[in-house]
């Protein structure tokens, strides 16, 4: 029998047995694990130690530790683009990695030293638009070149005593009008960011950024700049090459915030928190490069949440950070995830005979419990939930608050554990003064199943080196998990399509196309679309 097969009957032999009974004396000791400043705690789901161990076995036999390795040294693991993947090497900087037989990290580091040249000028006033110090800081960019450095700008809020930081990536002409009319064109710096410098959506904004600064100034390029792998289009677009922060294409967008596409979030916090953002994230990789797979942070979330997934048939994964700063964490992970992971083929191109990644979702706590706990409690599907929560917060004076905010987290994964039975739901009813058939009804609304599984991830606070480690660790965990299913995590062709309709059904839109050989709901609803603009 295979590990696959092994594990699936494991499954269905333990898939109903309540949780709380697992525990004993040292389950929650021995079902979590730590690392620097974290702690992660699985004792909440059905894992016991034969599960651990037929897990771990299938991270082993799936080849891990060898493509981990390929991975750090720049081997082209992503081999549906001919790249390598090396992200880690952009906050790793003190290691050499080769690419092709070349060093790469020359160019990594004099890179990184503009980019600190930049932010402090930025920060100093240095350098300044036509009307004075930068006052607000415009992020163009869309997925990977927006996500993560807004995520972050938010994480970060204490630490940020730069410029304000806007971010805008929707092409809905919505969003750019709504950011940039209480700012100042001669004031403002705007950021392009786009690996590809081709992407329609950053390239609409970028140009209705230029063109409401030119309003105000004769030469808006100035207060430009642009982070991209391409050097020729940003000199077509006409910002000068002292203000390109380049990088290359082993760089995926969704894990490229380490580089150039973090300078809005470097111009905020400033260089030396931003270094501290890096070695967060470099101790991570240095864990996930050494630990046993038992207490391997990384490779542990990834046993687990395959373990839910491909296991146990629960399609859904909920991240609910008890950290308001964290509110962009869902959203980001819903593309490192879901974009890395969301594949239908194997590297070979075979059809997946298992489900590929799950549907990633969620929201800050206690938000959530007032919206879809609900469901997450009672509703007829399982959502295996990821808790997170900080030992404490930022403001000393509202410690009270953070107490309720952990009391919260607490209760949540207990409440999902323990639940309530028919019995002591009827014993509530009861007390109410209800009776007979009443009584019976009524205490059934009350019950709540119980033994649904959920992590937490325990941190002291969120400071730019916890946080840069949280990322990291996700990032490392898409790696395993996409290791174990045989994809490949680095490629994402799946958004191609509705790119290439879209740019087809501009011209049907605008008239200019009849919009031949098209479906009739799509044909209708184009033309009520058409209608509207005359
Ligand atoms: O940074 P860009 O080249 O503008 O790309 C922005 C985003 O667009 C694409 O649609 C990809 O799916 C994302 O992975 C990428 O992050």
């Amino acid at each position: 029998m295979s590990i696959w097969q092994t594990l699936r009957s494991h499954a269905s032999d333990v898939r109903e047995r309540r949780i709380l009974d697992l525990f004993n004396d040292s389950r929650a000791e021995k079902f979590s694990a730590s690392f620097g400043p974290f702690l992660f705690d699985y004792s909440k789901t059905n894992i016991d130690t034969s599960t651990r161990h037929l897990l771990v076995q299938l991270a082993e036999q799936s080849g891990l530790a060898e493509k981990r390795n390929a991975m750090f040294s720049g081997e082209k693991i992503n081999d549906t683009e001919g790249r390598a993947v090396l992200h880690t090497a952009l906050r790793r900087l003190e290691n050499d990695v080769e690419v092709d037989g070349e060093n790469i990290m020359g160019e990594v580091r004099e890179t990184y030293d503009r980019m600190v040249r930049f932010a402090d000028d930025v920060r100093s006033g240095k350098f300044h638009g036509h009307g004075g110090r930068i006052t607000d800081v415009v992020n163009i960019g869309i997925g990977g070149s927006d996500l993560g450095p807004a995520m972050a700008c938010l994480a970060l809020a204490p630490y940020h005593d730069g410029p304000r930081c806007h971010f805008v990536s929707n092409v809905d002409g919505a969003h750019i009008h709504d950011t940039l009319k209480d700012l100042d064109p001669e004031t403002t710096l705007v950021i392009v960011a786009s690996k590809t410098f081709t992407t329609i959506e950053t390239m609409t904004n970028a140009e209705t950024a230029k063109a409401w600064m030119a309003k105000d100034i004769e030469d808006p390029a100035e207060q430009f700049v642009a982070l991209s792998t391409s050097a020729e289009k940003t000199a077509a677009f006409g910002i000068s090459p002292e203000r390109v922060f380049g990088f290359a294409d082993w760089v995926g967008g969704r894990y490229s915030m380490w580089g150039p596409i973090g300078l809005s979030l470097m111009i905020a916090i400033g260089p030396k928190h931003f270094r501290d953002f890096l070695a967060g994230a470099a101790a991570m990789d240095q864990h996930f490069c050494e630990a046993g797979f038992e207490e391997n942070l990384p490779v542990l979330l990834a046993l687990v949440g395959m373990w839910h997934n491909q296991f146990c048939d629960f399609a859904t994964r909920a991240v609910l950070p008890y950290d308001q700063r964290l509110s962009r964490l869902p959203a980001y992970l819903q593309q490192l995830e879901m974009e890395s992971n969301g594949k239908r083929v194997s590297m070979d191109g075979e059809v997946l005979p298992y489900h590929s990644g799950p549907v990633v979702w969620g929201e800050p706590g206690t938000n959530g419990q007032h919206a879809f706990y609900q469901l997450i409690h009672q509703g007829t599907r399982i959502v295996p939930c990821e808790f997170m929560i900080a030992e404490k917060g930022h403001e000393p004076d509202l410690a009270h608050q953070h107490i309720l905010l952990a009391a919260n987290c607490l209760a949540q994964s207990e409440a999902l554990m323990r639940g309530r039975s028919m019995d002591e739901a009827r014993k509530l009813m009861e007390a109410k003064g209800f009776e007979g058939e009443e009584l019976e009804r009524q205490a059934a609304h009350r019950v709540f199943p119980g033994s649904r599984p959920s992590t937490t991830l325990i941190y002291p606070m969120l400071t730019p080196e916890v946080f840069g480690g949280i990322v990291a660790l996700y990032e490392h965990r898409v790696f395993v998990e996409g290791v174990i299913l045989g994809i490949n995590s680095f490629d994402q062709w799946g958004v191609e399509l509705g790119k290439e309709l879209a740019l087809a059904l501009q011209p049907v839109l605008t008239g200019e196309a009849d919009g031949a050989g098209k479906d009739g709901s799509t044909l209708r609803l184009a033309q009520m679309i058409r209608d509207a603009q005359d």
